[in-house]
């Protein structure tokens, strides 16, 4: 024993110190090689063999991007030239990948995300299993990025108790009554847009309108008014920001691939964080007010932050805390998203039924009708709104053809069985709502004609899998600013209904193009005539 440990240290003497140092250095190569190996080689072949052999089928996987490269070739291929016009078969041109893998491997397939493994869900009764998450299995992706979190870090990244709690206080927010209240700010945003188009257009020729910036005008003006309501002029500052910050967030998206390049101090760079200063100062300065008047019983709690306030307050009360359960950081954080999630989706509705109303002047004329024999010239009230049967009809065929939220994600929090495959914790499953929304088996062979006659009764009896119908989502997730949404958007489309008749104007091209959400690749444009 005594000779052996002798005989080591006369052999570790004559080793010079540099080769120890080559050595460990060579151990440690070794090491991430086989960290890398197995993370992008070993780990996607264990998973694809696991489930192959459960009978899932889907593409092979390739090393180490898997499907990613084919992905985006295909959208950038699909979206190089524009669609016929008044079709409605958007899907082959807005998830060409998800449309051909579902073609060719059914409506379970195993895709890849580099070397994650992706399940595309096309079949409703999964999709819906899924998204109800009944048993906790499937939640949001647990990786949110640096980018999402400059944005907005509100109720769609939360989980858990904190997901539970903000739901709770943002969802009496949203309720229908006191959506009520909040239509005066609505009908103020739509009657700005009604008399600023009847001034541009002449009294007897039709005029070219793009349709698409004016929406979105309108939506981020109406979620000022109705978040903020007395500090409308601060609201609409802090939502001109957020806009900003949303397209140097896609400028930010083209170089995330670049390791570190959020630390660089570009012009880029520094201009988001000094712009998602501005607007926390600015946000914060609008609470501090608020809390103020709420003290001294001044606050006039008719919009979204005075509702979450109060909400937040109560719920304090009911905790019997000290501190307040919604911190002012948290709220700073949801009347961000609030922009995010809500100004962008809506006008993409009001864009696409305006565009589809155009291809489709019968069903113009008989919602027109509509309107006019239930407001008349007058403003629409709530009472009105909630009698429109036509228009309702219309809006959930424009958010059934062209749902402005392409596809929804989840990943597998433990192994779990689904549809008869038992898959592993971390697999992603795809949820393409327009694939389910196309689908002829569900809806039938007219799947990609416009007939809102098939929700005439109801969303549930639309579809032969009842309900298919998935524009907001579905489950404890389902989008909390739904009524909202369709109130903002059946008072526009009334509005505009009851000054103006359109149809498609010679240079609008049909490109219904996925970026953030479904929009209109080249703008839309329309001839507007003054009824
Ligand atoms: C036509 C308009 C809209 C569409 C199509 C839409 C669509 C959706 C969808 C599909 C989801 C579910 C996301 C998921 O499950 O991963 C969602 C969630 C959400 N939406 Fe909307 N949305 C619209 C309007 C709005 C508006 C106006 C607001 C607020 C002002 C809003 C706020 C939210 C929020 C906060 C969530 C997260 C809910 C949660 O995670 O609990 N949305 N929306």
């Amino acid at each position: 024993m005594g000779s052996s440990q002798g005989m080591a240290t006369l052999v570790l003497s004559l080793i010079p110190p540099w080769s120890l140092l080559y050595a460990l250095g060579a151990l440690a190569a070794l090491w991430c090689s086989w960290r890398v190996l197995a993370a992008a080689w070993l780990g996607p072949r264990r998973v694809a063999r696991a489930l192959r052999s459960q009978g899932l089928r889907g593409t092979a996987y390739r090393f180490p991007s898997g499907d990613m490269k084919e992905y985006v070739r295909l959208i950038a291929a699909a979206c190089s030239e524009p669609m016929p016009l008044s079709s409605h078969a958007i899907t082959a041109r807005v998830l060409p990948f998800d449309h051909g893998v579902i073609r060719e491997h059914g409506k379970v397939a195993l895709t890849w995300f580099g070397p994650e493994p992706r399940v595309v869900v096309t079949d409703p009764k999964l999709f819906r299993e899924i998204l109800a998450n009944k048993h906790g299995q499937f939640g949001k992706q647990k990786s949110i990025l640096p980018i999402e979190r400059l944005l907005a870090n509100g109720l769609t990244t939360h989980q858990g108790d904190k997901w539970v709690t903000h739901r709770r206080i943002i969802s009496h927010a949203f309720h229908l009554e006191k959506l009520k209240r909040m239509l005066p700010a609505f009908a103020a945003c739509s009657s700005e847009l009604v008399s600023r188009w009847g001034n541009s257009v002449g009294s007897s020729d039709a005029q070219e309108i793009d349709v698409w910036p004016e929406f979105q005008n309108l939506t981020g003006d109406a979620i000022s008014r109705v978040a903020f309501g007395s500090s409308f002029s601060e609201g609409r500052k802090i939502f001109q920001l957020q806009s900003e910050q949303a397209q140097n967030a896609v400028k930010m998206a083209n170089v995330m691939y670049i390791p570190g390049y959020r630390f660089l101090p570009t012009k880029l760079n520094t201009r988001m964080k000094a712009n998602a200063r501005e607007v926390e100062t600015l946000l914060k300065g609008v609470i501090t007010k608020r809390e103020r008047a709420m003290k001294d019983g001044q606050a006039d709690n008719d919009d979204l932050l005075g509702v979450m306030m109060e909400s937040n307050m109560k719920e304090t009360q009911e905790a019997g805390s000290s501190k307040p359960t919604m911190t002012t950081d948290d709220i700073v954080g949801e009347l961000k998203l609030f922009y995010f999630a809500g100004m962008e989706t809506t006008a993409v509705l009001l864009t696409w039924a305006v565009v589809v109303l155009s291809m489709h002047p019968e069903w113009q004329d008989r919602a027109r009708e509509e309107v006019l024999r239930v407001f008349g010239k007058n403003q629409p009230d709530s009472e009105g709104i909630n009698r429109l049967k036509v228009v309702t009809m219309i809006l959930h065929e424009v958010l059934r053809l062209y749902p402005p939220i392409l596809q929804l994600s989840r990943e597998a929090y433990e192994e779990t069985e689904l549809g008869g495959v038992t898959y592993p914790a971390g697999v992603t499953f795809a949820l393409p709502i327009v694939s389910v929304q196309h689908d002829p088996d569900v809806w039938g062979e007219d799947v990609d004609e416009f007939k809102p006659d098939r929700f005439a009764e109801g969303v549930a009896a639309a579809s032969k899998d009842s309900p298919a119908f998935f524009p907001f989502g579905w489950g404890p997730r389902i989008c909390v600013g739904q009524n909202f949404a369709l109130f903002e958007a059946k008072m526009g489309l009334s509005m505009i209904l009851q000054h103006f008749f359109f149809e498609l104007s010679p240079s609008y091209a049909h490109a219904p193009c996925p970026v953030s959400s479904l929009q209109p690749q080249h703008g839309a444009q329309i001839m507007l005539t003054k009824l």
